[in-house]
């Protein structure tokens, strides 16, 4: 780690955003079981102690929801996209703040961090006006007295577990689509990054919704969390980010109540340089793809493959532009990566180089650590990789870049599709019915053509197989938080 501490408090304009309480009921409380420590992964250092929630408090926490959420959905749709504008202002005023929290406690330099909270209150602004546009339908009666009318309502609270990867991003796209369609929410962030997600309530409860409506409720025991939320009945809906290990658990949880879901998990995107492809585009496009967030994303390129006629090409110039990439703290200026969140995840890149060297594979650039401290780990990319090796089945989640070599079109799609999962895939091509036909053959749910950045609240983010259930951001998000009701009535 590195030899600094963080004063994150004398860091912010507005030190009040640093909050340690939970959030439950419009009120600030302490944790039952105490408090944990959030720790800055660039430095070390303990950042703050935040409230323990027990799972009893969670209990409560679900009955104030539960209570709170009738009177929201009974609210117009304009008065509760006035309060979710209201609050999306005010995460914009404060982005530099938030900016600020983000990166002291998930690594990520500070205009990443920055770039995440409006990324994150794009979603609450599109949603405010989504409120609005809850439409239901009339349907021809099937008999001469009958009309059919269908309604859309909220689904009742939801409850979100989400990852410490994207500590803003991930709850309010999913906080958004909720609220906006009427429902109550409880935010459970990872223990890792409990403090963006409590600056949020700082800034909710600023906004002036109403107690109950948005709660943060954060907790050393995630297990614990989890089975309240799925087996709690005033539940109605859990929605998760996160690996694809615990989304199953927490399906098989939530099975006994049956309760709506919806699971974003893991990933194993393929990116794939056809030879007519932009060489100088691709190689940009595959940065910005695997880099993001140090590699540590769900949508990150975590499998390169490369046509036969511009391997080497594309590799070389992807090593000169990686190696002039920056590694260091966040929070300085002109840091390009940040740390690994933890030991645990520079292990796993480091079990990937060794498995991979091990069966053949060659590094061309970084491998080891190379003297750099704690939790950094230095941009890697390996040439030679083959189907046998650890990545091509399993997420790497952090920088390390692994280069395959095809030669024909099936051959890749074949390569590509052959995964458990199904969540984001890329390619570089220009050839107009290669790009139709491998769009259409990839089995994912998000396709990147020439472009390495597919995240916007305007589309529907989501993975087919097992990278997950449901869609978040569009018109689509908001439907995982509504029921639909047919009424028939006889006139
Ligand atoms: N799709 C995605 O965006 C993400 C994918 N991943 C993948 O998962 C791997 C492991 O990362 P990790 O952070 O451990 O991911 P996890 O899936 O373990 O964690 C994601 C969230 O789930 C919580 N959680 C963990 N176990 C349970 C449980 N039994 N019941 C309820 N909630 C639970 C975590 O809490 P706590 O913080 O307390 O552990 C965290 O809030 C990564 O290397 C990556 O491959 C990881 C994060 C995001
Ligand atoms: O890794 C993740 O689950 C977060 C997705 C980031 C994005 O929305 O692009």
């Amino acid at each position: 780690m590195l030899d600094t501490t963080t004063n994150l408090s004398a860091l912010l304009k507005d030190p009040s955003l640093l909050a340690t309480r939970a959030y439950v009921n419009g009120k600030w409380i302490d944790g039952a079981d105490g408090t944990f420590a959030v720790t800055n992964p660039a430095r070390g250092d303990v950042l703050a102690e935040v409230a323990n929630l027990s799972r009893a408090q969670i209990a409560t926490a679900i009955d104030a929801a539960h209570d709170a959420q009738r009177l929201w959905a009974a609210r117009t749709a304009k008065e509760r996209s006035v309060l979710l504008r209201r609050w999306f202002d005010l995460i914009m005023e404060n982005q530099e703040d938030l900016g600020t929290i983000l990166t002291a406690e998930q690594g990520k330099p500070l205009a990443e961090a920055k770039g995440e909270i409006a990324y994150g209150a794009s979603f609450i602004e599109f949603y405010a006006e989504e409120a609005k546009r809850i439409y239901g339908e009339t349907i021809p009666g099937h008999q001469a007295d009958k009309r059919i009318t269908v309604i859309k309502q909220p689904v009742g609270v939801a409850a979100s577990i989400t990852p410490w990867n994207f500590p803003t991003a991930m709850i309010t796209r999913k906080a958004g689509p909720a609220l906006a369609a009427g429902c109550s929410f409880l935010a459970r962030p990872a223990s890792e990054t409990p403090l963006s997600a409590l600056a949020l309530a700082v800034l909710a409860a600023r906004a002036g919704l109403p107690a109950g409506v948005f709660n943060v409720l954060p907790s050393g025991s995630s297990s614990e969390v989890g089975k309240e939320f799925c087996e709690n009945e005033k539940v109605r809906k859990i929605t998760f980010t996160g690996s694809t290990a615990v989304g199953r658990i927490l399906l098989k949880q939530a099975a006994d109540t049956v309760k709506k879901c919806s699971m974003e998990l893991g990933g194993n995107a393929p990116f794939i340089v056809f030879d007519d492809a932009d060489l100088d585009a691709a190689v940009e496009g595959a940065i910005q793809c695997k880099f993001r967030n140090n590699g540590q994303t769900c949508v990150c390129a975590n499998r390169i493959y490369v046509q036969s006629g511009v391997y080497d090409a594309f590799a070389e110039k992807l090593k000169a532009k990686v190696a002039a990439m920056t590694v260091g703290d966040g929070l300085e200026e002109g840091s390009e990566l940040g740390p690994l969140i933890t030991e645990d995840a520079v292990q796993k890149v480091r079990d990937h180089i060794a498995d991979a060297t091990a069966k053949g594979a060659r590094v061309i650039l970084g491998g080891d650590k190379g003297g750099l401290p704690g939790t950094f780990f230095p941009p890697t990319i390996v040439t030679g990789a083959t189907p046998e090796m650890a990545f091509a089945t399993e997420e790497t989640f952090g920088p390390l870049a692994p280069l395959f070599r095809f030669e024909d079109t099936d051959e890749v799609i074949a390569m590509a599709n052959d995964t458990i999962f199904g969540l984001a895939s890329y390619f570089y091509a220009r050839d107009l019915s290669r790009v139709y036909k491998v769009a259409e053959a990839l089995e994912y749910g998000i396709v990147g053509v020439n472009t390495g950045l597919i995240s916007t609240e305007v589309a529907p983010f989501g993975g087919v197989k097992q990278s997950g259930l449901g869609r978040e951001g569009s018109r689509h998000g908001i439907e995982e938080f509504l029921e639909v009701k047919y009424i028939c009535m006889s006139v």
